[in-house]
């Protein structure tokens, strides 16, 4: 049996897949809004439904990375399924230049996965084991693109594997055992590639391989995003690769965004105490890719009974009375940098709340931060 190969030892060329790489956009391509999945749970009399996404906003422009970040359980997977259409959201829209989506099967489907591919976490279940390198990337090329026939499909395998990094020759007939974790993410990324999409849905692309050549998918996703313009969302519990990776961040926790905003800031400057809590529990960012923590003496919420008000409010040191009982409006702190917290309100949304100032939390101008 053949060893799989090194990482280091696939480097090649990698010439863009379009003729001519498309440049960054303002205008979003992939958008959520008020998203919402409840997944009914307790059999068919029950009306308990798991909050699993509650009313997200997400807007991707090409050419740009946006990291998707929150502890296991706070819904991010959801969200990408949700954009993938891989089941229907309760509530909110999907918008693909503007235009809501609504098709989960048929003709519409199909052509809304030409433009939204997605990754998934785990290449060594996402491949056929039994199933080349060459069958996998031939049959998604011929899915995507019926036209190519005989030699030109032969090009664009061997365009997919240099694009993703693989020696052509080297790799096209090995089969997924012949290859390291990374390999194979990096094939998996070719056939998503194989459709010439518009987005990739990156579901923690990187959490299942070694934390040494983590830095390398990452790497070529950025490749991706900057050489065909390809808008990315990246799924991930670490904020520290976020903050490497990703041009914006936007932070879940129970099913709701508390926090976004360009990553430099969010990651540098944390508003929301969970984001403080995540950033104080992030691993050393060379060795991407730690679990974070769930905080001093905390549980997770219950995602059928979610707390009422702000949804961090039974871990949080900061709370009081407003924040047991009322969902937190949306402050923004500075261009673009965004938080769901009741400490950053300013005197008229507390009026709007029924309250003043001297009733929120001691945060915002006065802030301190959380240390555990
Ligand atoms: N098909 C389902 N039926 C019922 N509940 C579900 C289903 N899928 C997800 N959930 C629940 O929805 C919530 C959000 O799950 P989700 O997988 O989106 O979180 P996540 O942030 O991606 O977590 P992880 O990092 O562990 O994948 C969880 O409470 C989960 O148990």
């Amino acid at each position: 049996m053949s060893h799989p190969a090194h990482e280091s030892e696939t480097a090649a060329a990698a010439p863009p897949l379009r003729a001519t790489a498309l440049p960054p956009t303002t205008d979003p391509v992939l958008q959520a809004r008020g998203l919402t999945k409840h997944f009914p749970v307790g059999g068919m009399r029950s009306k308990s439904v798991v909050h699993a996404v509650d009313g997200i906003d997400l807007s991707l422009r090409g050419g740009q990375v946006i990291a998707l970040v929150g502890e296991s359980g706070s819904g991010k997977s959801t969200v990408a399924r949700l954009l993938a259409r891989l089941y229907p959201q309760t509530g909110g829209e999907v918008l693909l230049h503007d235009a809501p989506v609504t098709a989960l099967r048929g003709r519409a489907f199909r052509a809304y996965c030409h433009r939204v591919q997605m990754i998934f976490q785990d290449p060594f279940a996402s491949l056929n084991p039994a199933k080349s390198v060459r069958y996998t990337l031939t049959r998604s090329l011929r899915i995507h693109q019926p036209k190519l026939r005989g030699a030109k499909l032969e090009a664009a395998l061997y365009a997919l594997l240099e694009r993703v990094q693989l020696q052509p020759e080297r790799y096209v007939d090995k089969f997924p055992h012949e290859l390291s974790g990374g390999q194979r993410q990096r094939v998996a990324i070719a056939r998503a590639l194989a459709a010439d999409p518009e987005v990739l849905l990156a579901d923690e692309p990187i959490s299942m391989l070694d934390v040494s050549i983590r830095i390398g998918i990452l790497n070529l996703l950025q490749d991706l995003r900057d050489r065909l313009g390809i808008a990315i969302l990246y799924i991930t519990h670490d904020i520290a690769s976020a903050r490497y990776f990703a041009d914006e961040t936007h932070v879940m926790y129970a099913g709701r965004i508390v926090e976004s905003g360009d990553s430099e800031s969010v990651t540098q400057q944390p508003a929301h105490p969970y984001t403080q809590l995540l950033v104080r529990s992030a691993p050393d960012p060379e060795h991407m890719g730690g679990n974070v923590t769930q905080g001093r003496g905390a549980e997770p919420p219950n995602m059928v009974r979610p707390p009422t008000g702000c949804r961090f409010n039974p871990r949080c040191p900061f709370a009081t009375d407003i924040c047991r009982e009322q969902v937190p409006v949306l402050a923004e702190l500075a261009d673009g940098h965004r938080v769901a917290c009741w400490g950053y309100a300013d005197a008229e949304q507390a009026a709007a709340a029924g309250t003043d100032l001297s009733a929120l939390p001691v945060l915002g101008e006065n802030k301190v931060e959380v240390t555990s």
